[in-house]
């Protein structure tokens, strides 16, 4: 059995992935670009649309798979983040006020006539890991999140540029997760540090990382392709 690996190494490790991350693929970098016809930001949101009404689920697997209570008790924020504490608040309401700013009607976002099979598939993949595979591992496969701040940061400066009909208040989705990610980016990667304490758990970690930036990036594979369909 190898020597785990010390907490920088272990850390580093993690963050290498980088490069596998959803940030460079050639969807974002046109959306980024400005080069994104309203059709293809329609077929954008409404995809990822269910991502974001899978989180809380996936984050109740991790709640439900986990024995320590102040873990669970942590991690409750994040599903009262997305789903608000009543009706018509949190990050599920916010991305649907995006979903209207780009055109959609609340109802074809919501029936999901426009989710293509990749995504359903990507999303599902990233929920049945998240209920079998042990709790930390699905903490760490969040750890995407330590790479989005960045990305989202320049989202919304590129979107606001580039799409003249979007204002910033249509994008309250993304400067509200800004904030929400510093915190809790940090707080996933302690997790894992300190629940990760042998090699093998430690390579699982980085694989199931690996496995989350393989989820996104085929989630925007498919979005690209309903993308071209609608331009
Ligand atoms: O816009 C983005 O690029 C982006 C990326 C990610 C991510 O890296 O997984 C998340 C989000 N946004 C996000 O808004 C969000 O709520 C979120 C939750 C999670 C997760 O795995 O628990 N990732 C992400």
């Amino acid at each position: 059995m190898s020597e785990p690996l010390g907490e920088a190494e272990f850390v580093a490790a993690l963050r290498e992935l980088e490069p596998r991350y959803w940030g460079s693929h050639p969807f974002h970098r046109r959306m980024h670009g400005g080069d994104l016809t309203p059709p293809e930001l329609r077929a954008w949101a409404a995809n990822r649309w269910y991502y974001q009404r899978m989180l809380p689920q996936k984050d109740a697997a991790i709640i439900s798979n986990c024995p320590v209570p102040e873990i669970r008790r942590q991690w409750l924020d994040r599903i009262v983040y997305h789903d608000g504490r009543v009706a018509g608040e949190g990050g599920i309401e916010r991305w649907l006020r995006l979903c209207a700013a780009v055109g959609l009607d609340r109802e074809e976002v919501l029936d999901e006539r426009h989710v293509m099979p990749g995504v359903r598939f990507a999303v599902d993949a990233y929920l049945t890991f998240a209920r079998t595979r042990p709790w930390v591992e699905a903490v760490a496969s969040g750890l995407t999140e330590m790479f989005s701040g960045h990305l989202m940061r320049r989202r919304v400066t590129d979107l606001l540029a580039n799409y003249a009909w979007i204002s910033r208040d249509d994008l309250a989705y993304f400067t509200n997760r800004i904030d929400a990610v510093s915190g809790e980016g940090k707080d996933a990667l302690d997790i894992v540090v300190r629940y990760c304490r042998t090699r093998e758990q430690q390579d699982a970690a980085v694989a199931a990382l690996a496995f989350k930036c393989d989820v996104l990036c085929s989630m925007l594979d498919a979005i690209e392709r309903a993308a071209s369909e609608a331009a």
